[in-house]
């Protein structure tokens, strides 16, 4: 009879703690890159690492020195490559570590009912001007910024600092309105900035359809932690771009539902 012995297989509780938080940081990244160009590079960037591994094991002297080299450098390319992912989960773990901005523990100490409530006056005139500017077939691009990054949005906007209000939304992307080209910019309780000019998505995955409106409107959810609304001027369509993914065509009730989430 054959026994195994399984005595080298030690675990104590900090091992276990250990493999929990990789496995956690590994699903919060996966999350992160999940249907992102960012993901074709990572694949990319692990067939190279495997394939340094297998030629070392080969023996393939000249291969492994290359590769080698690559992989010597390997972690400052990581860091060039995924610049917005790291500050993507930066502000992730940011966010989660801070109580005031945590919306789990506001709600725990002051009742949800009265959060959501206070949350519905405030998303109730953006999803109002949303369905003015879908009945009338009037573009738009509507960004909300977890936190507003002055020198991201400034540079190339139009500060507004106002209320936010269903007519100022619908007079900024009337067709005759000189503000109306880009993105409008929220950040709390405020619409902070109109006319911006924002990042296109690299993404070649996208809908044939999609023009430079819904580029701006994917593209700065993967350089920011923002979500965007995106009203099709062709079709009247509203799209909710978030961490480089986007939602086509939503219903209003959805859009409550995520403006409530994320907002
Ligand atoms: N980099 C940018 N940042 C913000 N807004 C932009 C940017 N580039 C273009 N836009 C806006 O998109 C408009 C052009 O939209 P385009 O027709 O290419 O988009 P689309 O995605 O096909 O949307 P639609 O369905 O409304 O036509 C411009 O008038 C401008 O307001």
């Amino acid at each position: 009879m054959h026994y195994f012995d399984f005595s080298f297989l030690k675990f104590n509780f900090f091992d276990i703690l250990d493999i929990v938080l990789v496995a956690l940081i590994i699903y919060q990244l996966y999350n992160l890159i999940r249907g992102t160009i960012a993901a074709n590079i990572f694949i990319g960037l692990a067939i190279i690492c495997l394939l340094y591994f297998v030629v070392k094991a080969l023996h393939m002297t000249l291969l492994t020195n290359i590769l080698g080299n690559f992989m010597n450098v390997g972690i400052i390319a990581v860091i060039v490559v995924f610049q917005q992912e790291i500050r993507r989960f930066l502000l992730l773990v940011g966010k989660n570590a801070s109580l005031q901005r945590n919306k789990a523990w506001w709600k725990y100490f002051f009742g949800k009912a009265e959060t959501e409530k206070n949350n519905y006056i405030r998303i109730k005139p953006i999803i109002d001007a949303c369905k003015s500017l879908k009945q009338t077939r009037t573009g738009a691009l509507i960004v909300f910024a977890k936190f507003y990054d002055e020198q991201f949005y400034q540079n190339s906007c139009e500060v507004i600092d106002a209320k936010i209000s269903k007519r100022l939304l619908e007079s900024i992307f009337q067709k005759t309105s000189p503000l109306h080209d880009g993105a409008v910019v929220i950040s709390g309780n405020k619409i902070k900035s109109a006319s911006c000019i924002l990042p296109l998505t690299d993404n070649t995955n996208l809908p044939p359809q999609f023009g430079l409106r819904h580029r701006a409107g994917i593209g700065v959810t993967e350089a920011n932690e923002a979500t965007a609304i995106i009203v099709s001027e062709e079709t009247g369509e509203i799209s909710y771009a978030k961490q480089g993914r986007v939602k086509m065509n939503i219903s209003f009730a959805e859009l409550e539902k995520l403006l409530n989430k994320d907002f």
